[in-house]
């Protein structure tokens, strides 16, 4: 069989519903934030389709859900500002690595593979959640949603990491679970894979067209 990874020298993940499953944290911290403010809280079903854009997109889509419109500017940055604090002092408290994660990242390395991860997530985020699951090492390059002008569904962070250590695009494969993922991907050139398991928006991420879907990271390795 033909493998995704054939010829290829780079592979970029995605962090939320693809190697975590971060949306009990995420939740916990948008729960917070909107009871401070005085507003409903939405379950951990509905945090889940307003995951995958970023933090103030998460917080702005929380907030328009609890008043049933878009929220003031000042509203915005106090409730991001107060999800940045909730869910910064309890990033990992109930976040768990997908299946097979670990062991599929240290296999790519020892096959030669240069490891990057692209998140939209915020920058400072990033290396507490992978230092707590000892993944941290295994990434060249680590890119967050504010840590550049634009962020996915932007090839330019995809861009970015494959200049930066030096691999043509077309060496290089996106691994993700939203359509934001298969679309930067698409743009930037490089291949694309998609997991199922995260969190797409509430669609089915092959209508996005991925060049290939798999049950579980380990299935890379096939
Ligand atoms: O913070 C988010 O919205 C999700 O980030 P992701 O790009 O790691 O899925
Ligand atoms: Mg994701």
């Amino acid at each position: 069989m033909h493998n995704i990874l054939s010829g290829k020298r780079l592979v970029a993940f995605d962090l939320d519903g693809t190697l975590i499953d971060s949306v009990p944290d995420l939740a916990a911290g948008l729960q917070a934030a909107l009871a401070e403010l005085g507003l409903p809280r939405p379950d951990d079903v509905q945090v889940a389709d307003w995951v995958g854009n970023g933090a103030a997109k998460l917080v702005e889509r929380g907030l328009a859900w609890a008043l049933g419109e878009s929220p003031s500017p000042e509203l915005q940055e106090a409730g991001l500002a107060a999800f940045m604090r909730h869910y910064g002092a309890a990033p990992f408290a109930r976040t768990v690595l997908h299946e097979g994660v670990a062991a599929t990242l240290t296999a790519l390395e020892e096959r030669g593979f240069r490891l990057a991860l692209i998140t939209n997530k915020p920058e400072r985020f990033i290396a507490p959640i992978l230092g707590h699951f000892g993944l941290l090492e295994h990434f060249a390059l680590c890119i967050g949603g504010d840590s550049l002008a634009e962020k996915k569904p932007s090839p330019l962070p995809l861009l970015y990491v494959a200049n930066a250590l030096g691999v043509e695009p077309r060496a290089c494969v996106m691994v993700g679970d939203s359509r934001h993922d298969i679309q930067a991907g698409q743009a930037a050139g490089f291949a694309t894979v998609a997991l199922p398991y995260g969190y797409n928006h509430g669609e089915p991420i092959e209508a996005s067209r991925p060049d290939a879907c798999i049950d579980s990271l380990a299935a890379l390795l096939d």
